[in-house]
């Protein structure tokens, strides 16, 4: 029979994860040892192909990071680079391993001074990695603080020293690196802000550990990539008809019309089969001139939530989102909670964006009692901070004393109820039942107004098509990344529905024709 090999998804591992990985390795037969030499080879190859022989300093900390250090300096002093080391710690400290490194490097090991940098062109940051417990004291401060001001080029080993792998949370000043080499996988501190500033290119190296320990821990955490929801993307049936796609629903305020117009476009472009603007009678006549593929249904003023009501009695309305310039003023803020209640009481998959999280921010938990079926909230962080008040406060941040984004989205999503996509250069998707995935592959140029109102629409438009909220969430997240690098500078929000369709096709070829 031919030998299959198991793919596994990209999961992330947090500090304690990778522990327990290396220690399934070791179990496995892989020694300890030669984990490490590996990890020391590993860094060295990727600092030859990156850089040309310079004056370097390995810079190494009293843990298994300063025993990779050793074994780069040791690597690229074979090679006859010019290379001095620093050790900060004792050898009794040292573990066997890292020991071991320490009597095998063949030159000097030098007291942590600042003056060495005098000399040096490329610094090895083997400081500290996946252990780092508090914030940089004594020498090892000194010497990053001196590392920035001298704007000197590093290549850090596993995270720069500072950076905490788990969060991306910098624990003091951190020298941020050019090249990163980090081991097995990724973390999530290479990929939430501040920490993926700090690490620069990242390279993740192979050093042995087998990708069956994976099978032994329960991960729940993943970078955002096509092949953790491809299998459930809607393709549109050679026998269907639009029907079979959904139909989305649109709620659109008085004064702001662009937003959900944008959010209408997103829900079209990404394949709802039909999409359905519900507009005040007052801004009717505005979207039914700006909308041609988009109907346009009138709410009467007086009774609008009524009207609501009957667009929804239509069960095929399938999905809805309400947010985009609905509206927070006065009389708004009120018809906008009403709005929101209405589709959340029918139980039908909903997408909460903008005014639709903010008019619930007085008492979010009338909110959070509304939610009992499939939704998806997409608030960046100051909605998040007005709807989730008390999360920065919990025990589970303040035990890490640390503002962190996968914790606060995970903890968001569980007292919510809802999908939480907690939206940035590093977007969170966090699901009730503890899962999270981390996006990557947003360009900057997507901060631009309206951009996440393009964003809410793609969700439900995959959610009107069927697809799970944490599934949706994720593609949809995906794809508003990847149409902000094909359109790159000089994006609108615009751009972004119209631009879909190339990105579409490109993930169509790669993913599809291997999941029929
Ligand atoms: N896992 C794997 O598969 C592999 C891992 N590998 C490598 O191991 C690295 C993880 O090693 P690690 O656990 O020894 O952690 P690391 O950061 O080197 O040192 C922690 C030490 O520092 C100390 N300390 C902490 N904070 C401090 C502070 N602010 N100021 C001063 N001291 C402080 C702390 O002491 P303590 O807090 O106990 O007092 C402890 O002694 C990982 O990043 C990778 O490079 C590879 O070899 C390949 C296989
Ligand atoms: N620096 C950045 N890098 C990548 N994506 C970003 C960045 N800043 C914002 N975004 C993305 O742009 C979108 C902005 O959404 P939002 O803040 O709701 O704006 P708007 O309400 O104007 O549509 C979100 O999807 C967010 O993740
Ligand atoms: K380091």
């Amino acid at each position: 029979m031919e030998h299959i090999r198991k793919q596994y998804p990209p999961f992330l591992l947090t500090a304690n994860e990778m522990g327990k990985a290396d220690q399934a390795a070791v179990v496995a037969g892989v020694p300890a040892m030669d984990l490490m030499a590996a990890a020391g080879k590993a860094v060295a190859d990727a600092v030859v192909e990156r850089w040309s022989e310079r004056p370097t300093l390995v810079l190494c900390g009293p843990g298994n990071n300063g025993g990779d250090g050793f074994v780069v300096a040791q690597h690229l002093r074979s090679m006859d680079w010019p290379v001095r080391l620093a050790f900060l710690g004792s050898v009794d400290g040292l573990s066997t391993e890292a020991a071991h490194f320490y009597r095998a490097w063949q030159g000097d090991i030098e007291p942590f001074s600042t003056d060495l940098l005098d000399q040096t062109k490329l610094v090895i940051d083997a400081m500290f990695g996946a252990g780092l417990a508090r914030p940089l004291e004594g020498n090892a401060r000194d010497m990053v603080d001196a590392m920035i001001t001298r704007n000197i080029t590093v290549c850090a080993i596993d995270v720069p020293s500072g950076v905490d792998g788990t969060t991306g949370a910098a624990l003091g000043k951190v020298a941020p690196a050019e090249l990163t080499v980090t081991f097995f996988r990724k973390k999530p501190g290479h990929l939430l802000f501040p920490g993926r500033g700090l690490c620069g290119h990242l390279v993740v190296a192979d050093i042995g550990i087998p990708e069956s320990v994976l099978d032994e821990l329960t991960l729940q955490t993943w970078e955002n990539r096509p092949e953790l929801w491809c299998q459930y993307y809607p393709w549109p049936r050679l026998d269907g008809h639009k029907y079979h796609r959904g139909h989305a629903v649109v709620y659109g305020g008085e004064t702001m019309t662009g937003a959900s117009r944008l959010t209408a476009r997103g829900a079209m472009r990404v394949g709802a089969g039909l999409v359905t603007l519900a507009a005040p009678i007052k801004a009717w006549a505005v979207y039914a001139t700006a909308l041609t593929g988009v109907m346009v249904a009138k709410l009467e003023v007086s009774q609008e939530s009524e009207d609501f009501d009957v667009l929804l009695l239509d069960p095929r309305h399938n999905a809805i989102v309400v947010g985009p310039g609905a509206g927070l003023a006065g009389f708004e803020r009120i018809r906008t909670r009403k709005i929101v209640l209405k589709a959340l009481a029918t139980g039908r998959a909903t997408v909460l964006d903008a005014d639709a999280l903010s008019a619930f921010s007085d008492d979010p938990q009338i909110l959070f009692d509304a939610i009992n079926g499939p939704c998806v909230m997409t608030p960046h962080d100051g909605e998040f901070a007005r709807l989730f008040p008390e999360i920065n406060k919990s025990p589970e941040i303040n035990k890490s004393h640390l503002d962190d984004k996968l914790t606060r989205a995970r903890l968001a999503a569980k007292q919510s109820g809802a999908v939480v996509v907690l939206k940035g250069a590093d977007t969170v998707i966090a699901s009730p039942d503890g899962r999270a995935i981390i996006n990557s592959n947003a360009p900057a140029d997507l901060a631009t107004g309206g951009s996440g109102d393009v964003l809410a629409g793609f969700i439900v438009g995959l959610l009107a098509q069927g697809m799970a909220p944490f599934d949706a969430a994720s593609a949809a997240v995906w794809m508003h990344g990847e149409v902000g690098n094909e359109i790159g500078s000089g994006l609108i929000a615009e751009d972004l529905p119209d631009h879909l369709p190339k990105v579409l096709s490109a993930f169509k070829a790669q993913y599809f024709s291997s999941h029929q």
